[in-house]
């Protein structure tokens, strides 16, 4: 790997976003969402698992979506011990396979529920080049192609549920600020099925870049149709989670480690920032934005050029089309 983490992170904690230690709980405490429904990839977990709490407590129907049933389960049962009225569901989803991710749509419309908020979360991070079952990189699957998908299939059930309710629907990415750190350009296509170009760091900043550029990019399209959805995607700080914490204690330096650990978040403080994208009243009408700590910034000079995120829709509307023939 040329660049560790703390080579290029030390002297630059900026650079993570960092940020405030607001909870989710306290950034939301005024929201009721008792008419929303909202489905929350990577629920079984960390961040995913957070907002799923938080959305529930507000009064929204939460639907948790991750592989693992057995662990959704013990999710769900945690937040009802916390909010006893909390309406919760549990539905397998594997992102980095799109019969699955077709499946849970089918199977979600097949209940006719309601869709108000789709939160793409779920993530992993790999040290060394994992490729899928389809041979492509699983960051980029999971982030960017299995969300892209996700996102697609479910679009006229969010469309539908806005017009009936007249409730805005949100789409929300999570999105990160390491995806500053990246491969020159943004994104190198090649680096998704070709091992010898693989660096885990640069690998998961362009997955990332994937993901803002989706919520732009999809964003702006809501925007021009006139259609009361809106997609935008949020960076949580630096977290300690499963994800976070194999990312960050064993990738950086000691020396980058040590400065950045009294900074980095809880789930709680991380999931704050992602609840208020999903659901403020405060951003009402913003689409295809990229936030940290409750404000808009500006995401890297790739992240903000529609070039590059029409050749990311592209790849994932040629992929779908290979591997989810009818
Ligand atoms: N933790 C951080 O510091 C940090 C910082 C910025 C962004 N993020 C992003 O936050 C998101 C959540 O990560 P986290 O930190 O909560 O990590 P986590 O490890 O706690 O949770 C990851 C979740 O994603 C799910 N997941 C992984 N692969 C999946 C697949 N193929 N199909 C369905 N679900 C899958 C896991 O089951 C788990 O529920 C990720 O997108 C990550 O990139 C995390």
């Amino acid at each position: 790997m040329g660049q560790s983490l703390g080579t290029l992170f030390d002297g630059n904690l900026n650079a993570l976003g960092l940020g405030t230690s607001v909870t989710a709980d306290e950034i939301s405490k005024n929201f009721n969402l008792k008419d929303y429904t909202a489905v929350v990839t990577g629920g079984s977990s960390g961040l995913g698992r957070e907002c799923a709490r938080t959305l529930a407590k507000r009064g929204a129907h939460v639907v948790l979506a991750a592989r693992r049933v057995d662990v959704l389960q013990d999710v769900k049962s945690l937040i009802i011990a916390e909010t006893p009225t909390a309406r919760v569901e549990c539905m397998p989803l594997n992102l980095t396979n799109l019969k699955s991710v077709r499946q849970f749509a089918e199977e979600y419309k097949q209940k006719k529920m309601p869709l108000n908020i789709l939160i793409n979360n779920g993530g992993t991070f790999a040290k060394e080049f994992t490729p899928t079952d389809d041979g492509i990189e699983v960051m980029w699957a999971t982030h960017v192609l299995g969300h892209y998908a996700l996102t697609m299939l479910l679009m006229d059930k969010l469309k539908e549920t806005a017009a009936q309710s007249g409730i805005e629907g949100r789409i929300m990415f999570t999105g990160s600020d390491a995806h500053r750190i990246s491969y020159e350009g943004g994104i190198n296509f090649e680096a998704l099925t070709n091992p010898n170009l693989y660096n885990a760091y640069q690998a998961y900043g362009q997955s990332k870049t994937g993901d803002i550029l989706l919520a732009r990019m999809i964003g702006q399209q809501l925007k021009r149709e006139g259609v009361n959805v809106v997609a935008n995607s949020g960076h949580p700080g630096a977290v300690k989670t499963p994800l976070g914490q194999n990312f960050f204690e064993k990738g950086t330096t000691q020396v980058g480690y040590n400065v950045s650990k009294p900074f980095i978040k809880n789930a709680e403080q991380g999931a704050a920032n992602l609840v208020y994208v999903a659901a403020s009243p405060e951003i009402k009408g913003v689409s295809g934005k990229y936030f940290s700590d409750f404000k808009e910034i500006k995401p890297s000079l790739s992240a903000q050029n529609d070039e590059l995120g029409q050749k990311v829709i592209d790849y994932c509307e040629d992929f779908m089309a290979a591997k989810l023939p009818r």
